[in-house]
């Protein structure tokens, strides 16, 4: 069995919302008690030490429900005994409904009357010069629509203290947009987070460009909506281990036969790594294909795989007559001339399944007619460089269009293309021209930051080339070796290079399995 995480849209997550208050079984109020709590007790949880003393609190409570949450969070920390100030962006007469309520039970609570101002520079810093153990942000959440402006000073009145406070977000960091993962406006988020803390499932924004880094930690609380849940577009599985496992009645053939093109004398390694990276993730053969000239180096460093002198367009038919060759993997350190270009078309004659990175997304952006000869068996690996060349105008966009995100601009890319497209980054971004997408995070607790290391694309390409080699649908290859690979990366972790990627497969793939069955 594999994992699902959903990562949702505010629009998604706002129609779920409303499917469980038109069911009846919940209203509004309970959810925003339920946001409110959870918020109280994952902060708790995190900081045990917060739950067993009084404190002092500084709520920000903005115009919208986001705001609603945070008079639910102050009258929970004011009854635990805690010392709380509110502060409130916008007319609390204009809150929506719920919200007005909870300002309107916060109010009533017997406190005293400065609890409640303003929010402002001069209200935020009496407020914390009174002592502040743990700030809410409360102030935006996922109905952020457009830039924040004039919040700045609240990071830095208390980036200003002796101590800073543990801040806590409620949903996201306000200026944080949650279906993008920018922050909507100028420089930053008005408040970087020490946790945030999210409800139901997390929104695409808590994983893309800035998301991460403004969150600090992130926690999904269960609000009980679980039950009114329709499918989303968006989600991240782990590699299903029954796809991967070997069967013991199947032979070699069974599971493909990856071809690796590799470049000239001395330009072989990203193509070797590429190469182990398939055989180490199951492909029943792999073979490298090489100029004449760079045979004996190969020949020097490999063994299992198989290798095979590809020296001219006549060569290259030849080989790909045998359609027991049923994966590609052109790009890695392949080379740029106009031969390799002829070549790549050549290779997209056949319609062969394949994974084009490197040099191969070069050659393809320098071609008049760069997606002609793509079709539905491609996957394009590119990093956001090659894919600005690739797609100058949804990069274009991605740049000026704060509300357009990485996501859409993959799902873009990959119907322009007609083909599977996988955007690398911290979070890999992977759509089919069909406008399913995957996000695979390696952030949070999955962070993967010794991946960045010289070939490490290589051999993900090699990877994803081996599933394919093994059948996997191209976004499933795409998917799972992207997966495999931040996994191989975290269990090696400090002082990873790419050679040991591959290497770290078979403990990956055994825990997997074994994880599997004790689940079974
Ligand atoms: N989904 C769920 O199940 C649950 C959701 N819950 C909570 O609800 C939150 C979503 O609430 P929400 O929709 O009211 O939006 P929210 O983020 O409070 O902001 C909207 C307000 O901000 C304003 N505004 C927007 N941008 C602005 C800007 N740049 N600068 C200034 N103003 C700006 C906007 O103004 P308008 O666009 O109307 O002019 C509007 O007044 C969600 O994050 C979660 O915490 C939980 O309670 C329970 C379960
Ligand atoms: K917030």
């Amino acid at each position: 069995m594999s994992r699902t995480t959903i990562y949702m849209t505010a629009a998604e997550m706002r129609a779920l919302e409303i499917r469980a208050m038109e069911s009846g079984a919940v209203t509004g109020a309970d959810l925003m008690e339920r946001a409110g709590r959870g918020v109280v007790d994952a902060t708790f949880a995190r900081w045990p030490a917060l739950a067993k003393t009084r404190h002092r609190a500084v709520v920000l409570c903005g115009p919208g429900n986001n705001g609603g949450d945070g008079y639910v969070i102050a009258r929970l920390l004011h009854h635990a005994g805690w010392g709380v100030r509110v502060l409130s962006l916008g007319d609390t007469k204009s809150l929506p409904a719920d919200a007005k309520l909870n300002a309107q039970r916060w109010s009533a609570l017997d406190q005293d009357s400065a609890a409640t101002a303003p929010l402002n520079a001069e209200t935020l810093a009496d407020a914390l010069g009174e002592g502040c153990d743990l700030v809410v942000d409360a102030l935006f959440g996922s109905g952020l629509n457009r830039p924040v402006s004039g919040l700045a000073y609240i990071e830095g009145s208390i980036s200003a203290l002796e101590a800073r406070p543990i801040v806590v977000a409620v949903d996201v960091p306000s200026g944080l947009s949650s279906d993008t993962g920018t922050c909507l406006g100028e420089p930053v988020a008005p408040l970087r987070a020490d946790l945030t803390v999210t409800f139901h499932s997390p929104f695409v924004g808590h994983v893309l460009v800035d998301g991460p880094e403004v969150c600090g930690a992130l926690e999904v609380v269960d609000i009980g909506l679980a039950r009114f849940a329709e499918p989303v577009d968006v989600r991240a599985q782990t590699p299903n281990p029954s796809g991967l496992a070997k069967h013991p009645n199947a032979h070699k053939f069974t599971h493909g036969h990856a071809l690796v093109f590799s470049g000239g004398a001395g330009k072989t390694g990203a193509a070797r790594l590429a190469a182990r990276g398939a055989l180490r993730i199951g492909a029943g053969l792999v073979t490298l294909g090489c100029p004449p000239d760079a045979l004996a180096e190969c020949a020097a460093q490999v063994t299992a795989i198989m290798l095979r002198p590809l020296n001219d367009t006549e060569a290259l038919r030849q080989t790909l007559d045998d359609t027991r060759i049923n994966a590609l993997c052109l790009g890695p350190n392949f080379g740029l001339s106009p031969d390799r270009a002829d070549w790549l078309m050549d290779v997209l004659a056949t319609k062969r399944a394949a994974v084009l990175d490197a040099d191969a997304l070069t050659l393809l952006a320098r071609h008049e007619k760069p997606f002609s000869k793509l079709h539905e068996q491609i996957v394009l690996t590119p990093h956001m460089g090659e894919f600005k060349r690739l797609f100058p105008e949804i990069s274009a966009e991605l740049t000026e269009n704060k509300l357009y995100s990485k996501l859409d601009a993959t799902r873009d890319a990959a119907k322009t293309a007609g083909c599977t497209v996988l955007l690398k980054g911290a979070a890999t971004v992977i759509a089919n021209a069909q406008g399913d997408c995957r996000i695979v995070a390696s952030c949070y607790e999955n962070a993967a930051p010794w991946l960045a290391t010289a070939g490490a694309g290589d051999v993900l390409a090699g990877m994803i080339t081996g599933l394919l080699a093994r059948g996997f649908a191209p976004i499933e290859a795409a998917e799972s070796a992207a997966h495999l690979h931040a996994e191989c990366a975290r269990r090696f972790g400090p002082g990873l290079i790419a050679e040991d990627l591959p290497e770290q497969l078979p403990a990956v793939l055994a825990e997997l399995e074994s994880a599997s069955k004790r689940s079974s």
